[in-house]
């Protein structure tokens, strides 16, 4: 029988794992922090289920435009609600751990060998039974056990960045992995970073009624995503009362009591209650014997992978945010699967990047599919560009929707679909027959004549696929 080894059990992990098992292996997964990994317990799950709770204060806000109000008082109910963060933060934490346990289930279900510990591969030993590849688990109890494998799979994800000048103390300096411990709502959260990270704590800290400073490196917030939609988020943050400092880059934070310092590179400083590190990350492929055994590894320690997740080592692996492509839980997952399909000999298709969705859980959400505006600017591909305000739909009218658009980009001549962005409330799933049309190669005529509910926000879509039609 075929063994497979994985090392990590985030989603590159247990997706690759259920896919091995179906395909007949025998397989194994070393997990040293938990089953589902960073995305389940401490990035991904927590991150969203905290969001669940802001996205329920948004739109509390708009509450007193749409009619409501307490039945006793005049004003806006969304100023005499409170949150209380202790209870918020024990329903991600308990969210994430059931979460945690069903991916066990599950892969019991499947006959999937799980082993707690921290694995890396023994380039010394060439594995018994004739297999190719040995993993030595170092075991909590201090015990060390080999796995003989005919291939292994690296998921090991990444953690979170910090720097010498800015340690986090787990109290009141804090990456994103700690913040479930707040039982109290800090008074002044100075976010560090504008990426999707910082762009979504920053958002959503706000929406809880926190006052938020959000010290970003670049001109805007989301430097990687779509500029227009990027510009529409830190107008909205800026209207809705949040500090954002562009161009500004931390130098250094300390605490003193309970009171902590940003200091900038340009000399400033911010204080507040409490900091959150938002600055990257950094791939968890140290020490674990990749370089020893053939792996190459980049000049930032990820792993390098072809599109069939192969490294440069003769039957490893590796998918996930170890390999620092695309670093989503859906492309990990998709690239632990294409590398089973692969080595299993099932039939498979190469990653392709250009048919991800992805979202950006801010109020508003950002939503993107396919070839990118910037991909369009710096003609890496001709499309067409069309951009429709979600302020015009009726049904956005009715919801006090404001903020939004939909765009779409199209192959000139076919008119194919080659890209989308949808930025508004749940543009999550907005952007789905978006993705559909990437995926299935749809044109904007074909986009276009599916019938849309009316009224409804994805009318706007159809409308803005009806706006690129050519009359023959
Ligand atoms: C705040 C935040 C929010 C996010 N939100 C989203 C989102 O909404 N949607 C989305 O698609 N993506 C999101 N992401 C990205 C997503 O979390 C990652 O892309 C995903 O976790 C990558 O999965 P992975 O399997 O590569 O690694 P991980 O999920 O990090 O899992 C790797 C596991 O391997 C373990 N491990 C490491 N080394 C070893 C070893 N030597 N031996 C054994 N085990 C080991 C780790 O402890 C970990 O449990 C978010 C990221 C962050 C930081
Ligand atoms: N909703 C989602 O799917 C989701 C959510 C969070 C993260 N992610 C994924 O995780 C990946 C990483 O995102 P991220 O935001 O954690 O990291 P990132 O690397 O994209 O952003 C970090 C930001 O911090 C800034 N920065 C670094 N040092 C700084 C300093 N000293 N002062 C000020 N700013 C500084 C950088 O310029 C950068 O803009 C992304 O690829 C993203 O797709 C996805």
């Amino acid at each position: 029988m075929t063994h497979v080894a994985i090392i990590g059990g985030g989603p590159g992990g247990y997706e690759s794992a259920h896919v091995a098992a179906q395909l007949g292996a025998e397989v194994t997964v070393v997990d040293s922090d938990g089953l589902g990994g960073s995305a389940v317990l401490t990035d991904c799950v927590p991150s969203k289920t905290l969001i669940a709770t802001s996205e329920l204060m948004t739109e509390l806000s708009t509450a007193h435009e749409l009619g409501i109000g307490f039945s006793d008082e005049e004003g806006d109910p969304a100023s005499k609600v409170r949150v209380d963060l202790a209870r918020v933060n024990q329903r991600v934490l308990r969210l994430a751990g059931e979460q945690s346990r069903d991916i066990g289930r599950r892969l019991e279900r499947d006959g999937v060998q799980v082993v707690v510990g921290r694995g890396r591969l023994d380039a010394t030993a060439e594995g018994g039974r004739g297999a190719h590849h040995r993993v030595l688990v170092d075991l909590p109890d201090g015990g060390t056990r080999a796995i003989d494998a005919d291939a292994v799979l690296v998921a090991t994800g990444a953690s979170p960045r910090t720097l010498p000048t800015a340690q986090p103390d787990g109290e009141r300096i804090l990456t994103w992995e700690q913040v479930y411990d707040l039982t109290e709502v800090p008074s002044r959260m100075i976010v560090v970073g504008s990426g999707v990270t910082g762009a979504e704590f920053a958002s959503a800290y706000m929406a809880l009624g926190i006052d938020v400073v959000l010290v970003s490196s670049r001109d805007r917030v989301l430097p990687g995503e779509d500029p227009d939609a990027a510009e529409v988020l830190q107008q909205v943050l800026t209207r809705r009362g949040m500090t954002v400092l562009s161009r500004s880059r931390m130098e250094s934070v300390t605490r003193v009591g309970d009171e902590v310092t940003v200091r900038l590179t340009d000399g400033r400083s911010v204080t507040g209650s409490h900091c959150l590190l938002a600055l990257g990350s950094i791939p968890n492929t140290a020490g674990i014997g990749l370089e020893e055994a053939g792996v190459i590894l980049d000049d930032a320690g990820f792993v390098k992978v072809d599109r069939v997740s192969r490294t440069s080592a003769r039957g490893v692996y590796a998918a996930g945010d170890c390999t620092g492509i695309l670093m989503l839980a859906s492309v990990a997952a998709m690239q632990g699967r294409i590398a089973m399909w692969h080595f299993l000999g099932d039939a498979v298709a190469p990653l392709d990047l250009k048919k991800v969705s992805s979202n950006v859980f801010t109020a508003p959400e950002i939503a993107t599919v396919g070839w990118s505006q910037q991909a369009v600017d710096n003609g890496e591909i001709e499309a067409e560009v069309v951009r429709l305000e979600l302020s015009g739909n009726a049904r956005a009218k009715m919801q006090g929707v404001r903020d939004g658009f939909v765009k779409l980009f199209c192959r000139p001549g076919t008119g194919i679909i080659v890209g989308g962005v949808v930025v508004g409330p749940r543009a999550s799933e907005l952007i789905h027959p978006v993705s559909v049309a990437v995926a299935e190669s749809l044109t904007a005529d074909q986009l276009a004549q599916a019938f849309t509910v009316y009224p409804s926000n994805s009318g706007s879509i159809a409308e803005a696929a009806r706006r690129l039609h050519h009359p023959r």
